[in-house]
């Protein structure tokens, strides 16, 4: 096979969302060796090779065709979106599914004790921020303005510096905010990791190892958290039992050989399956009730 018919997929480097990505990758399917600071891992067993780079140049590699797919944050694709519309480039590279992880959220988050109400305490105030073109768009539309401060990484120290007022930045679980004596004041957007393709077309062969790659992925997503659950019941009890299985569509139900009205349960559930649903079922007269992860699912 030619080199050109491989895909090429751009991956962060190294940051947030480099694990997930390549644990999903290999979750596909995609066996490959990666060196130390190697910058491009060759697939052994599927025709796509993975580059890592910053998470910031993916989109313009894919934009450019350089790279066939990219895996990045909504909050970047965004980003690059809007800056592309102010230099009057039309963004072409298209959003093909988001992912189930590098969830966080961009907001506006004030040096504690500091009042804010709504956008409009930003009137006239410098904000710090990566991400200049949604927050310009942000304060357009609430009709304030305010002065952006560009900076490309440690935005939090910005107030500490008297750089800016307030910051616009990443948040997730808020301890960074804490550490730097900040507070959450608003949501600008949520994101998570998306992945995007290349406005050029492909090849027949490239597009049909994308389609594989995504069914692929879908059927990654749907299984880590579902699980396969067994159990015994009482058959007057299959409509409570039933309910109480989460996420789960039509399950199996079979008669048990010798255990008179007993019936066993054989279930897929979407969701994850906790204690507290366990003891329900238990309460609810179920038995000899398992739990198993599913490894592959394929609708
Ligand atoms: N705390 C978080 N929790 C979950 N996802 C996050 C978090 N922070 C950032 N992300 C997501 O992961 C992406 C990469 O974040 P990271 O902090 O690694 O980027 P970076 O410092 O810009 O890295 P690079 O060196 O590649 O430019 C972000 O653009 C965002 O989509
Ligand atoms: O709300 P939290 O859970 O604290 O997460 C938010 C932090 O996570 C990201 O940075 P990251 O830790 O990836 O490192 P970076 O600043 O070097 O990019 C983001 O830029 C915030 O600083
Ligand atoms: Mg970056």
């Amino acid at each position: 096979m030619d080199k050109s018919s491989r895909l090429k997929v751009a991956l962060q480097k190294s940051g947030r969302l480099t694990e997930n990505s390549l644990d999903l990758l290999a979750r596909c399917g995609l066996k490959y060796s990666r060196g130390k600071d190697q910058l491009m891992c060759y697939g052994e067993n599927m025709p796509l090779d993975v580059l890592f780079v910053r998470d910031d140049d993916i989109p313009d590699l894919v934009q450019q065709d350089v790279c066939d797919l990219g895996i990045v944050g909504l909050n970047v694709i965004e980003e690059k979106r809007l800056s592309f519309q102010t230099r009057g480039v039309s963004p072409l590279f298209e959003q093909v599914m988001v992912l189930d992880y590098g969830k966080c959220r961009l907001s506006i988050a004030v040096p504690d004790g500091t009042e804010y109400k709504d956008a409009s305490s930003l009137r006239g105030k410098r904000i710090a921020t990566t991400y200049p073109n949604i927050l310009a768009r942000f304060l357009r539309e609430r009709d304030v303005q305010a002065e952006v401060v560009t900076m490309s990484g440690a935005v939090e120290i910005a107030p500490r510096l008297g750089r800016a007022d307030f910051i616009c930045d990443l948040v997730s679980t808020g301890s960074t905010l804490i550490a730097n004596h900040l507070s959450e004041a608003e949501t600008v957007m949520e994101s998570q990791a998306a992945i995007i393709s290349t406005p050029v077309p492909v090849t027949m062969e490239k597009q049909e190892w994308i389609h594989r790659l995504t069914m692929r992925i879908d059927g990654v997503q749907q299984v880590k958290e579902s699980k396969y659950i067994m159990l015994h019941a009482p058959r007057e009890k299959l409509a409570e039992i039933r309910k109480l299985l989460p996420g789960s569509e039509s399950p199996t139900i079979m008669p048990l050989d010798g255990a008179g009205d007993k019936v066993a349960v054989h279930a897929v559930c979407r969701e994850n399956v906790f204690w507290e649903t366990l003891e329900g079922l238990k309460g609810a007269g179920a038995s000899a009730i398992l739990v198993l992860p599913v490894e592959k699912m394929l609708a």
